[in-house]
């Protein structure tokens, strides 16, 4: 069997822990877990206990986030972690190039060097806020055809967002496996190490790392106690080890740095956990769209699937908003995305099909980036049609879009300002918007 059989048939037998936030428990051992105290004088199994904190020990309980693991090892039984080359990777504060208050698109990413894994495959596009504050958020993109075999990657940075938009990925995670494919999202919070095998012959797709405070299901306030993403559609894994005691490259980004060291095991090697701090995979087609059915196009803030949230309530870091299938009905109402300025800065990506503000030019791997106050909306074929087009009940069927939304312009780096693939002339889809003023 091929490495992608394998992978495949292994995510097809994956069994998950469902419900976003919940204190999840799972052994994969009979036994190993613990009861009536986190950390007995010997941990079941003969395991090391160990708790990994994703928020301060004293931070307020709703935000508190920690997982006790039950390991073969523990974790701090390593070599020195020493420098190795960032790649195309890089970290906040971005400093390469201006803040750029054009509006900027890219097309996909080439095809990558072959034996180019998810690690090696990560490319940034830009961000904002500084990963050592713990603020701001950053884009990469990914595009890879290899699995990671022998090293897995931790981000002590912030939690990882993944976007898959070609290509399945099995992504073996401390605390168990998830599998997630196009239209499918990941989360990964920070400090988890995890290794990813592709579950066909390429991969491409979006992450957001997030440096600030771990993404939530955003209030929802009138909308009542359902709707948008439904918590109980988050998957966390379960348990699932590797007692593999032979070389495993553990990569950890640090401080915008990537730091390398040799253990003579796999550090997957939780046998039981429990807790909050915890991957998650969700399809973004279970997404229960909210939307108008009188009059005007709502903001896409009611398309919000996670949100993290900063000391100012409703200013987000970033939010992950995605422009999933839905029916537009509104009357007397110009449909598509309005024109529009706005304080925040909107990259957007697509995972599939098209978008209703954009006839052509913005393509599945494709971005764009609309920083804060640019003035942007639908293209002029799109506006044109839209103003013209007969009311009647419409279904938006055909496309997967996505935007990471965030309260501080994204400053590119120079490989993205400098990119081939950075479309010149995308001013041009507003050109010719006639003048129809008739006092
Ligand atoms: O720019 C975009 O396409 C994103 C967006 C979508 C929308 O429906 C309303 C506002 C907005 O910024
Ligand atoms: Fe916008």
């Amino acid at each position: 069997m091929s490495g992608i059989e394998q992978a495949r048939k292994v995510s097809e037998g994956l069994a998950y822990s469902a419900g976003f936030g919940n204190e999840h428990s799972s052994e994969a051992a009979p036994g190993a877990l613990p009861h009536g105290r986190n950390s007995p004088q010997r941990a079941p199994l003969g395991l090391y206990a160990e708790q990994l904190s994703g928020s301060a020990f004293t931070e307020p309980r709703a935000r508190n986030r920690r997982s006790w693991l039950y390991r073969i090892r523990p974790s701090a039984a390593h070599p020195r972690f020493v420098r190795t080359g960032n790649g195309a990777l890089r970290t906040a504060p971005f400093t390469e190039t201006a803040a750029d208050p054009n509006r900027l698109r890219w097309d996909p990413l080439p095809d990558p060097a072959p034996g180019t894994d998810f690690l090696a495959g990560l490319w940034t596009l830009g961000g904002n806020g500084d990963a050592t504050q713990r603020t701001g958020m950053a884009v990469h993109l990914y595009s890879a055809d290899t699995s990671m075999t022998d090293r897995v990657f931790s981000d002590s940075d912030g939690e990882l967002l993944i976007v898959p938009e070609r290509g399945g990925l099995l992504l073996r995670t401390e605390l168990g496996l998830l599998s997630a494919s196009p239209g499918q999202v990941a989360l990964i919070p920070r400090g988890i190490r995890f290794r990813v095998e592709l579950l066909d012959a390429t991969a491409r797709g979006y992450v957001c790392e997030n440096y600030g405070q771990p993404f939530v299901l955003p209030d929802l306030g009138p909308i009542g106690a359902n709707g948008l993403a439904n918590a109980r559609d988050f998957l966390a894994p379960v348990a699932a080890y590797e007692d593999r005691e032979e070389p495993v490259e553990v990569v950890n980004k640090f401080c915008g740095n990537l730091w390398s060291a040799t253990y003579g095991h796999s550090p997957l090697d939780v046998v039981a956990w429990h807790g909050n701090h915890t991957p998650y995979v969700y399809d973004l087609r279970r997404f229960n769209v909210i939307g108008s059915i009188s009059y005007d196009h709502p903001d896409p803030s009611i398309f919000t699937v996670l949100t993290s949230p900063s000391d100012t309530p409703g200013l987000a870091g970033v939010d992950f908003v995605v422009f999933a299938p839905r029916w537009l009905v509104g009357e007397d109402t110009f449909r598509p995305p309005y024109f529009h300025r706005n304080v925040m800065s909107e990259y957007m990506g697509l995972i599939e099909g098209a978008y209703d503000a954009k006839a052509g030019g913005f393509v599945p791997g494709g971005g764009s980036l609309h920083n804060m106050m640019s003035a942007h909306g639908p293209d002029r074929e799109t506006f044109e049609k839209a103003s013209a087009a007969e009311l009647r009940p419409q279904k938006i069927e055909d496309g997967l879009a996505f935007m990471f939304e965030t309260r501080w312009p994204v400053t590119a780096t120079a490989q993205a300002a400098g990119a081939g693939h950075l479309q010149r002339g995308y001013d041009d889809v507003w050109q010719g918007l006639s003048r129809t003023f008739r006092p």
